[in-house]
């Protein structure tokens, strides 16, 4: 028997309500969506703004409960009322758009503090694994400088830094460029390719399609929340079959 993807989406559906008050009915969000991320896999969310990919890493992270369908880990539905949501919680990572480093704490505390609250690591190991991944993201010497002293590329790195921490089986990247300047975009994006190239399982929401194309064993478009097209990059993003995946690339050009 061949092991479950470590990820697995099944017919998951998501709505929200549609504006206040109870007529206001509501919006389906994620319409039915399937979706595998094996071990060391890269799968790329690409489509246009609303079409779902936030929600869909929202609800992969548990920070949104699905209407109806299953996400599973290792073939383990997470919504499973057995399943302890804090030991799924802790094999994932997601870094977002606007870094939401701690402004109080310094570099090396917005890292290792997972770590030590969390996973309860001695502080001394804490430090010294987190001062090991700021190097890694070259941040070695502002481990004691505050965020507001960072450029936003060096924010955001030090959030990848920090989702690395807890040592995730999958990381999960919410448009972590599109807050960024866009001469600090490359340096995030060439971090990413590193990790990617490291092996590590990542499930990713991006406008940046050369980086889509470079790290994706797999490129989802979605459209108004359901799979309109998938395929490697160079099926959905160089040969893509349907009129909508054409057009969402023409706008980008
Ligand atoms: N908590 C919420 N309450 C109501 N509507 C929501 C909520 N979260 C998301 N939505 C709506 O769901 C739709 C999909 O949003 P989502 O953020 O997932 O899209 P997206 O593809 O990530 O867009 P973008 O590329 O702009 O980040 C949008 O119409 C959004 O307004």
């Amino acid at each position: 028997m061949t092991a479950p993807p470590l990820l697995s989406l099944r017919e998951v559906r998501k709505s929200f309500p549609a504006g206040p008050g109870r007529r206001a009915g509501r919006r389906t969000v994620l319409d039915g969506i399937d979706l595998d991320v094996g071990e060391h896999q890269c799968v790329v969310l690409v489509g246009s703004s609303g079409s779902g990919k936030s929600t869909l890493l929202r609800v992969v992270d548990l920070l949104e409960d699905v209407d109806d369908g299953q996400v599973l880990l290792d073939g383990v539905d997470v919504a499973d009322p057995w399943v302890d949501a804090d030991a799924v919680r802790a094999r994932l990572a997601m870094v977002f758009q606007q870094y939401n480093l701690f402004p109080h704490l310094s570099v090396l505390d917005n890292v290792t503090l997972a770590p030590r609250l969390v996973h309860r690591r001695p502080r001394g190991e804490a430090e010294e694994a987190g001062r090991a991944l700021l190097a890694k993201v070259g941040l070695a010497d502002k481990a004691r400088g505050y965020p507001d002293q960072l450029s936003g590329g060096e924010q955001q790195r030090a959030a990848i830094a920090r989702a690395l921490a807890g040592g995730p089986e999958l990381l999960l990247l919410d448009e972590v460029t599109s807050a960024l300047d866009p001469e600090l975009v490359g340096e995030v994006l060439d971090l990413l390719l590193e990790l990617r190239a490291e092996g590590t399982t990542m499930l990713v929401a991006t406008h940046e399609m050369d980086f889509a194309r470079e790290v994706a064993d797999e490129v989802v478009f979605l459209h108004d929340g359901r799979v309109h097209e998938r395929g490697t990059p160079a099926q959905v993003l160089d040969d893509p079959q349907r009129d909508r995946t054409r057009e969402f690339l023409r706008r980008l050009r």
